[in-house]
């Protein structure tokens, strides 16, 4: 069903590539409605499609069928209200850290100062301040990826497209940028498409977890999470997060071929 709240609408989204003489069908009819602010995170299986899924909403690759919009109109190619984030970090090495904060804003044209105060806002944010003179090779992955956060939000994109940005990274630093994120956006609300590998993760960051199917890729499963919880070690080792973790686990593991389930209004 779709909503006209939704931020980020998908419909019926078919994504074929040619493979040889053959066609080879990544995303099926693919439907899914995102409210504004919510954060949604998707995990399945290898070659089930989440990139494709992220490349079409960042308007890197076009539908074979089917639409994306975003705020109801139809996605056409990148735009500013989109930043993307991705498992590599993509910054300049030649630039500081405060340097690749402000440059989307230089790109922008926004004046220097207004820059300036944006980076240092965003620096301070995701808690980089004391380094923000540094060149990323001196940074560690989990700064280096911080920095790319800081790098994103500081466009000002309602929405934020994240690739496996933690992929990367050992445990202990992704648990510490799960919370660093989810701070982040406590403090300052986007829609966040998030894709994992990782059930933890999914289930902790989401207030909706997707769970898709390989061959041909498809929404498979939704599990609510919700927005009330604090999302803390609390939630972490409590007996709903094992309950949610179980089901989101099952449905990625165990899949047993079935079809789509159907997605509940997300803007009520
Ligand atoms: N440009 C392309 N040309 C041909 N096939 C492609 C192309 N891009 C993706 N595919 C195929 O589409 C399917 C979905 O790929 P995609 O990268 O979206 O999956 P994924 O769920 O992100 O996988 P992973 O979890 O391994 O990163 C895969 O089988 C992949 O081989």
């Amino acid at each position: 069903m779709t909503s006209t709240a939704a931020k980020i609408s998908v419909q019926g989204v078919t994504k074929t590539f040619a493979l040889g003489r053959d066609t080879f069908t990544a995303l099926d009819d693919l439907s899914l409605d995102i409210a504004d602010n919510e954060f949604v995170t998707v995990v399945g299986p290898s070659g089930c499609g989440k990139s494709t899924l992220m490349n079409i909403l960042a308007g890197l690759e076009e539908p074979t069928a089917g639409r994306a919009l975003v705020d109801g109109v139809p996605v056409s190619g990148p735009g500013p209200e989109r930043g993307v984030i991705f498992q590599q970090y993509a910054l300049f090495p030649w630039l500081t850290v405060r340097q690749n904060v402000e440059f989307g804003l230089r790109t922008a044209r926004v004046p220097k100062a207004e820059r300036r105060e944006r980076a240092e806002h965003f620096i301070g944010l995701v808690g980089l301040e004391q380094f923000a003179d540094a060149l990323p090779k001196t940074l560690s992955g989990g700064m280096r990826q911080r920095c790319a956060i800081a790098r994103a939000y500081a466009v000002n994109p309602s929405i934020l497209l994240m690739d496996e940005p933690f992929g990367a990274l050992d445990a202990l630093t992704r648990v510490k940028l799960q919370e660093q994120l989810l701070d982040t956006w406590s403090k300052d609300k986007r829609t966040v498409l998030f894709i994992t590998h990782d059930v933890d993760e999914a289930v902790f960051l989401a207030n909706r977890v997707i769970v898709m199917a390989a061959r041909p890729g498809r929404v498979y499963d939704v599990i609510e999470v919700g927005w009330d919880d604090a999302r803390d070690e609390d939630f972490r080792l409590s007996t709903e997060f094992a309950a949610l973790r179980n089901r989101v686990w099952h449905s990625v593991y165990h899949q047993d071929g079935r079809t789509a389930a159907p997605l509940p209004s997300t803007t009520t």
